[in-house]
């Protein structure tokens, strides 16, 4: 789908046709290859303009048909067509050119943009490289430094750097078309030699060797583990050491390697699970598309400790009108200084002024009188809440949304504190707040429709990736957490070390163990959590009856820890040593290492050598066994749900695909299996023993992550 019209005479103008995006599918492809052909051998036609519908150039490649069967005309001899034709062709770039579409553009003889354009080559985020030409002409367009930065990041660039970069010959303000279409009759039959990247020579950067050496090296090092980024710089090297037609060749072997790769499905997977938890369902049928979510202009935060400065920050950055309490009078002072360097470094960052006259700081909790919502940000304490949420049900005006940014307590209890329960959801930020991506929303059995599609509205202005989710204990992310760190414990007692654990962790893909990030948000936030639990007390016991609680298995090891005052980073010391207290590189700790082999004689437990794939298998099935649970408990609408909030709070490695997808490509079969060896070697370990919904789906011949959805949303019908 590409139209070919005549305008102004005698320039043949090609409009890309194929919504929301004009992705470069099969039927579009081939739209330009007649209209390309049609335009050429027209002699009417002097000159050609390229564009895209609606304002929009081109989202690239269709993503959607990679891993179908492709058909239709290849995009590098499309885009060649388009380089040695004898008649000038201007791209018109409004909206974005992203991708395929990037290197279509870079096909064409000239480049206009809106500037108001976003132009990127994102493959490396879909685990590809850009393979229809962009790695072999970008670097000779705007050298091999820049061409890496943009190819190994896939980051967008704004019209105005693409235009100092040189990827750009002009950008305007106006209509992109009618100035693409006034510079096409401008440069009609023009020569075009140097107007064609592939035969420009691609500059060599000095001391090209290290260059490329130490770019390796970043990248392997950021990559953790992910192989596209490294495809992308032996692409762009090859385009600064071969001559062109070597360096395509070259380009496509690379391309080939990644294209079906799993990494290449993980990455994919997550592209559309992004966009699928938007389309948001509650049990009751509610929807996205059916809930009209109310207007907020002007919010209040209440508390302004670590978690409630980042979420009152984050919403003054959106524009909203913030009112930001905290009763104590010192923390009070304190956060105000804080938030002004935070709005002030954001400003920066982003090019703007600072928000500060969008914020109103507050003691009095009477403050929240006339606002829209209010997010609660108090201590993690239920008593405390459970406060806030009766003085704000009686203050606020009617209608006022009441949001909690709870890590896991209970949404309906802190509901039934209030007068309407409907407007009460749960709004779990991550730390730190204004720089995280992820944003539970957490609906309660009373929160309305658009009390969830009011919160799932403001997490997306914040320009967070919002996930809706039911209630439970620790919701999707914390609850999943918890089976995953008892077994981290687990292998401690039985002859890990720490640095075993998180080694296997990190070579997985995670940024940080569960050791080193246990150590980094304090060994007492948990502890708290389990003395409130009715456990989290050393006992000073021995044997195995020490260690087991509540009838069943339970390491004190972390409140050992805690009890001696080792809370991590913040004193010095915790599952590793650190120079001091606040100190940021962790140790292997030899003081520890002796603790762990007493600890190990005091509770008769023998030490055996433990390896990765135990640690992966013990700490990420037992995790995904969790995450069938949530599914089986309705708590998450599906597996795209658990597996975004994996990948944008918890550190997931994305081009893994999130804890779901990771399972179905381990295959459900040995998941279950090996839950079951493990179930049979530790029958103590509840968490270990494998959940019905996994089994179901062995049972029926482990149907394809796509799909279970649907068998979630069966089972629930059924019940
Ligand atoms: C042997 C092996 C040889 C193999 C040879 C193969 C040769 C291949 C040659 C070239 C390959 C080129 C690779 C590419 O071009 S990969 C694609 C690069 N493009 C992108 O990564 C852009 C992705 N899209 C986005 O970043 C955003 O969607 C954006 C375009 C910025 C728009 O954002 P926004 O306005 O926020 O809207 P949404 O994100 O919600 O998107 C709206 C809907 O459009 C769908 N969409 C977007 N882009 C694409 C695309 N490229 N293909 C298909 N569909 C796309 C998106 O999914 C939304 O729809 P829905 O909500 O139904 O999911």
């Amino acid at each position: 789908m590409a139209q070919l019209t005549r305008v102004s005479g005698s320039v043949g103008l090609i409009t890309l046709q194929s919504p929301p995006v004009n992705a470069l599918s099969a039927a579009v492809r081939q739209g330009i290859v007649d209209t390309v052909q049609r335009a050429l051998s027209d002699p009417e036609v002097k000159s050609v303009v390229v564009c895209g519908q609606n304002g929009i150039f081109c989202g690239g490649a269709d993503i959607k048909e990679f891993g179908t069967n492709m058909s239709g005309p290849p995009l590098v001899p499309l885009i060649h067509a388009i380089e040695v034709a004898h008649k000038p062709v201007v791209a018109a770039i409004e909206g974005i050119a992203l991708g395929g579409g990037l290197e279509l553009a870079l096909g064409c003889h000239y480049r206009i943009a809106h500037s108001k354009a976003k132009l990127g080559l994102p493959e490396v985020t879909l685990g590809l490289l850009p393979a229809a030409g962009g790695s072999q002409r970008l670097p000779r367009l705007i050298g091999v430094p820049a061409a890496l930065d943009l190819i190994t990041t896939g980051r967008h660039i704004t019209a105005a750097e693409a235009l100092k970069l040189g990827v750009v010959d002009q950008v305007t303000a106006h209509s992109t078309v009618d100035v693409a279409v006034k510079f096409a009759l401008s440069v009609a039959g023009k020569p075009l030699d140097g107007r064609r990247i592939s035969s420009l020579p691609c500059p060599r950067p000095p001391n090209m060797d290290a260059l490329f050496e130490g770019v390796m090296k970043k990248v392997r090092q950021s990559a953790r583990g992910a192989i596209a980024p490294i495809a992308c710089v032996q692409a762009i090297r090859a385009a600064a050491t071969l001559p062109y037609d070597q360096g395509m060749e070259r380009e496509l072997e690379l391309m080939a390697s990644l294209f079906t790769s799993d990494q290449a499905r993980a990455l994919q997977y997550i592209f559309f699970a992004q966009r699928a938890v938007a389309r948001w369902s509650m049990p009751s049928g509610a929807r996205w598309d059916t809930s009209k979510p109310r207007p907020v202009h002007k919010a209040a935060v209440i508390g302004l400790g670590t978690m409630g400065r980042g979420i009152a920050v984050a919403l003054a950055q959106t524009g909203l009108s913030v009112v930001a309490v905290e009763t104590q009078e010192k923390q009070l002072m304190a956060a105000k200084q804080e938030m002004s360097g935070m709005l002030e470094r954001g400003a920066k960052r982003r090019g703007v002024a600072p928000a500060f006259d969008k914020i109103r700081y507050s003691p009095d909790i009477k403050a929240v009188a006339d606002v829209d919502l209010v997010i609660e940000a108090v201590f993690e304490d239920m008593a405390l809440k459970e406060k806030v949420f009766q003085q704000l049900s009686a203050l606020c005006k009617p209608g006022t949304l009441l949001c909690t940014n709870t890590s896991g307590l209970d949404v309906d209890h802190l509901a039934s504190q209030t007068r309407s329960p409907e407007l009460v959801v749960g709004m779990h930020f991550f730390a730190p707040a204004h720089v995280m991506k992820l944003l539970e929303v957490v609906y309660g059995s009373k929160s309305s429709p658009q009390a969830l599609a009011t919160a799932m509205q403001l997490g997306k202005k914040m320009g967070k990736v919002s996930v809706a989710v039911g209630n439970c204990r620790g919701f999707v992310g914390n609850r999943m957490l918890k089976p995953y760190s008892e077994q981290a414990f687990f292998l401690l007692e039985e002859g890990a070390t720490p640095e075993l654990v998180d080694g296997a962790l990190e070579d997985f893909g995670f940024p940080m163990g569960l050791f080193r990030m246990s150590d980094l948000s304090g060994l007492d936030v948990g502890w708290r959590v389990r003395k409130v639990d009715g456990l989290g007390k050393s006992s000073g016991a021995s044997g195995q009856q020490a260690r087991i609680r509540q009838g069943r298995r339970y390491s004190p090891l972390g409140d050992v820890l805690c009890e001696q005052g080792r809370f991590g980073q913040k004193t010095g010391r915790g599952w590793y040593q650190y120079d001091k207290p606040g100190g940021r590189v962790g140790r292997p700790d030899p003081w520890l290492h002796s603790f762990l082999e007493e600890y190990r004689a005091q509770h008769g437990l023998v030490a055996r050598r433990i390896d990765h794939q135990e640690v992966l298998e013990r700490c990420l099935y037992t995790l995904i066994n969790e995450g069938f649970r949530i599914l089986e408990d309705g708590i998450a609408a599906g597996p795209e749900e658990i597996d975004i909030i994996y990948v944008f709070g918890y550190g997931w490695p994305r081009h893994r695909g999130g804890p779901m997808f990771y399972a179905s490509m381990v295959g459900l079969e040995k998941v279950l299996a090996r839950l079951e060896f493990y179930q049979e070697a530790h029958p103590d370990v509840p968490y270990l023993q494998p959940c019905n919904l996994l089994k179901r789906l062995v049972a029926s011949g482990s149907p394809p992550v796509h799909k279970w959805r649907e068998v979630v949303k069966k089972l629930h019908s059924q019940l």
